[in-house]
């Protein structure tokens, strides 16, 4: 079984530790290192898989694992160029609910294999990461997801299929869309804790279900209670992705996570004005 992961940064290089234990990992980079360092909650992991920069010295793979953040996939696409073959298996793991849009431009739809997320890592340099949770990762039910499934089967990490991808996803973006409150104000976690801030949370994710709702997905009316509960539940000094990508002054994930709403929300008719102000607010951030 041969996998390449393409873009090992937080979740690709815990992941790609992982399943180094096991299976011949390519890690596809585009800043290289030498080995993955992980400190999981299980303790530490090391693995020293191939590690290369670039797509000319690549071929095709059983299975690809997509994890560059979602505005780096036309980087990721000139490693699928060469990794996929007629029986490759291809996996995003990102976050927000376009996995398959993303990459149809790239690839033929039906050969996409969306993942949703939900392993907190932070990395401090390249290779070396922190996973905080063991976490866990949901792929739509049928013949592909039981096989991404199996790759997974001799790690603690909780990897399932699901009827319902679409509830997942968004599930999943009302969590994320809330984050935006860390990217601006480059507080961690704890910031939840505050009344004012967990109101705006409430805002960001009541916008979210009332159009992850229009767009199928079944999300009970207390999800932004949930999603404040659960900030305030984990650690306070957790650093989300998007956060990671505005302190490190990389671009953000800010039209995938809160973007989407606005416009998803729009073509339903459905306003989402706080979504809009916190795009707004980061895009000037960021600039
Ligand atoms: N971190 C987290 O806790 C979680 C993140 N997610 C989601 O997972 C996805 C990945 O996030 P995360 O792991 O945090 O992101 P990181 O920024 O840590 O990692 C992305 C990696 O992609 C690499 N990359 C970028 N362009 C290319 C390219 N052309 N070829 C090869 N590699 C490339 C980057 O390289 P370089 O080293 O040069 O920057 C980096 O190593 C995102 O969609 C995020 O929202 C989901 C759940 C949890
Ligand atoms: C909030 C978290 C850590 C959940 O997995 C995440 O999705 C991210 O940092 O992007």
């Amino acid at each position: 079984m041969r996998i390449a992961v393409i873009g090992p940064g937080a979740v690709g290089g815990t992941l790609a530790a992982w399943l180094a234990q096991a299976y011949e990992v390519t890690l596809c980079a585009r800043t290289a290192f030498d080995r993955l360092e992980v400190e999981t909650p299980e303790g530490a992991l090391v693995a020293a898989p191939t590690v290369l920069t670039d797509p000319a010295a690549a071929g095709p793979v059983d299975w690809v694992l997509v994890t560059t953040k979602t505005y780096d996939a036309a980087g990721a696409a000139a490693w699928l160029a060469v990794l996929v073959g007629p029986q490759t298996c291809v996996a995003v793991l990102q976050n927000g609910v376009e996995h398959v849009e993303r990459f149809a431009p790239y690839l033929p739809a039906d050969r996409i294999m969306p993942a949703v997320v939900d392993i907190p890592a932070e990395r401090a340099a390249p290779g070396v990461i922190r996973q905080r949770r063991m976490g866990w990762i949901k792929v739509p039910a049928g013949e592909a997801g039981q096989a991404f499934v199996a790759l997974f089967a001799h790690t603690p990490i909780e990897v399932t299929t699901t009827d319902d991808f679409t509830t997942v996803a968004w599930s999943k973006l009302a969590l994320n869309c809330a984050g935006a409150v860390n990217a601006l104000t480059l507080k961690p976690s704890g910031i939840a804790h505050r009344d004012d801030i967990a109101a705006i949370m409430r805002d960001l994710v009541a916008e979210c279900v009332a159009v992850g709702r229009a767009q199928g997905a079944d999300l009970p009316d207390d999800l932004p209670q949930q999603v404040v509960a659960g900030y305030r539940a984990g650690p306070a000094d957790g650093i989300n992705s998007l956060h990671a990508d505005r302190l490190a002054g990389r671009p953000m994930e800010i039209d995938a996570r809160n973007g989407v709403i606005v416009r998803k929300g729009a073509a339903h008719g459905i306003a989402t004005p706080v979504n809009a102000m916190v795009v707004a607010l980061l895009e000037a951030a960021g600039e």
